[in-house]
């Protein structure tokens, strides 16, 4: 392989040579566009641009990961955990169904224990949620009457089921633990009952606080809640609010005040944070986060879990019912999402319905092969979505036509099939969707992940393959 070229003058933020067999125009944007995206040096071959190997271009924040990997290699939970966390909530853990811990619970726990701010960028379905919320257990006190963990999410949705699952660990303590007091948790969402979460706050603060960040700078705002008594800071899906115009820059004040507080740490979670080293930079140099800030980055070479098969099918606009009704025939999915983009401006000027109310009735009145056909889409009001998501939170088989807004953080574990209606409009959108399947750590199951695709698309799903290191075959129906 030659020859070699530095690819340091191009591209400043990148650190390592790179060995790049073909200097010829669509090769070398292809490789700046891995380098951008993953700040990765990538060895190619002479007969390929897939990258055949691919390292780390900071040896220093992955030798603090190798490190806790090495000691946490064999360990459960219970020991990485034990004079951490308190028992009543260890065995709690446990009850659950938590007693291995996944690729970033291993490596990422003993750094937050060790009290350092924290970037968790790991896959999708990886357990992110709990490695934070351990975090969490082990630095409150419950004698305390103040609220000392908060986490931000981007979407109600995200916010319902993290509480949920800090709720379900942090039930009250039992009689054995007695001098033990239960640790409360409030989800201070868009679309909740504002008012009774201040005479709640008034009242009696609650020890952790879920949030999204409108409803959260409400209560600042007031007073009701002081950034001062937290001890813990998380934002989760944190490339999201940065890139949401309604959310950055909030979440920009809220960072910089917390950062002023004296007792912090700030854990930030992502499957996806491009231009991972620009946006360390960026923490430091603005004291979101101390110096000594540590990315966890686990599997960078496989930024999607390796049990998805993807696959496409190519198909004009107006096969795309039919297309995805003979998918559906075919895979027989007990429960799956089917993605649909958004209505665009002009379609609504031009007096038609939404994509989604028309696909959901096609197949009511098509497809017979599963008991649910539900919606999730941004334009339904608060009590309809949760109304889905808790129908679909039941169990039994369901498809679920959603928009984006179910693409972010949502658990389902019991769904095998995504189905890309309409082709999302980035390769991280690509990635979170594919990530509401595969959810199950340490299960081998295959999960489906299938695009339906127009001629001319073809070349932006490719796009997302190289981006994202995936490859997407063929489906002939
Ligand atoms: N140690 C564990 N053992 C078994 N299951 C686990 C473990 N940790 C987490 N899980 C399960 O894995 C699933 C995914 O976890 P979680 O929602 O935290 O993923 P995530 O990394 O936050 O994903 P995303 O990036 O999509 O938000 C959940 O159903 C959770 O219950």
């Amino acid at each position: 392989m030659a020859p070699i070229i530095s690819a340091t003058q191009q591209l400043p933020q990148v650190s390592h040579a790179v060995l790049y067999s073909k200097p010829t125009r669509t090769g070398f944007s292809l490789l700046q566009s891995h380098i951008l995206y993953s700040n990765r040096a990538l060895f190619y071959s002479r007969s390929s641009f897939r990258p055949l190997k691919a390292i780390l271009n900071s040896p220093s924040l992955t030798k603090v990961a190798d490190d806790a990997k090495e000691k946490g290699e064999a360990l459960t939970l219970r020991e990485i955990c034990l004079g951490r966390v308190p028992e009543h909530l260890l065995r709690r853990v446990e009850e659950v169904g938590y007693a291995v811990p996944t690729d970033v619970q291993k490596q990422a726990l003993p750094v937050l224990f060790s009290g350092r701010d924290c970037i968790l960028h790991a896959q999708t379905g990886s357990g992110k949620t709990l490695a934070y919320l351990l975090l969490i257990f082990s630095v409150i006190n419950t004698q305390r009457s103040a609220v000392q963990a908060l986490i931000v999410v981007p979407t109600r949705e995200l916010g319902i089921q993290v509480t949920k699952v800090a709720r379900m660990l942090a039930a009250t303590p039992t009689e054995n633990d007695a001098e033990q007091k239960s640790c409360t948790v409030m989800a201070l969402l868009d679309g909740g009952m504002l008012r009774r979460h201040k005479s709640w706050l008034k009242a009696e603060p609650p020890t952790i606080v879920v949030a999204t960040i409108a409803s959260l700078c409400q209560m600042l705002e007031k007073h009701l809640l002081k950034l001062e008594s937290m001890q813990v800071l998380v934002i989760d899906e944190v490339d999201f609010m940065f890139n949401s115009s309604k959310q950055v820059s909030s979440l920009r004040k809220l960072l910089t005040s917390y950062s002023s507080c004296n007792s912090h740490q700030t854990v930030f979670a992502s499957a996806s944070i491009p231009q991972h080293n620009r946006f360390l930079y960026d923490c430091i140099q603005q004291k979101w986060t101390k110096r000594d800030v540590v990315h966890v980055h686990i599997n960078p070479i496989e930024p999607m879990p390796t049990c998805l098969q993807h696959r496409f099918v190519i198909c004009s606009k107006k096969q795309r019912h039919q297309t995805l009704l003979s998918l559906l025939q075919s895979d027989a999915p007990k429960s799956g999402i089917i993605f649909v983009g958004e209505q665009s401006e002009k379609s609504k000027k031009a007096g038609n319905g939404p994509p989604t109310i028309d696909l959901v009735d096609f197949l009511k009145t098509s497809y017979g092969g599963c008991s649910e056909i539900l919606l999730l889409e941004e334009d339904m009001n608060f009590n309809s979505r949760a109304a889905s998501l808790s129908e679909v939170r039941q169990g039994g088989g369901y498809l679920l036509v959603a928009t984006d807004i179910a693409a972010r953080g949502v658990d389902l574990p019991e769904i095998t099939h995504i189905y890309n209606f309409d082709l999302p409009r980035t390769a991280v959108d690509y990635l979170h969707r594919a990530g509401r399947t595969g959810r199950k750590p340490f299960s081998d199951e295959k999960c489906n992940v299938t695009s339906i695709i127009m001629p001319e698309e073809r070349f932006v799903l490719q796009r997302y393959e190289n981006e994202l290191m995936f490859n997407c075959e063929e489906l002939f129906l």
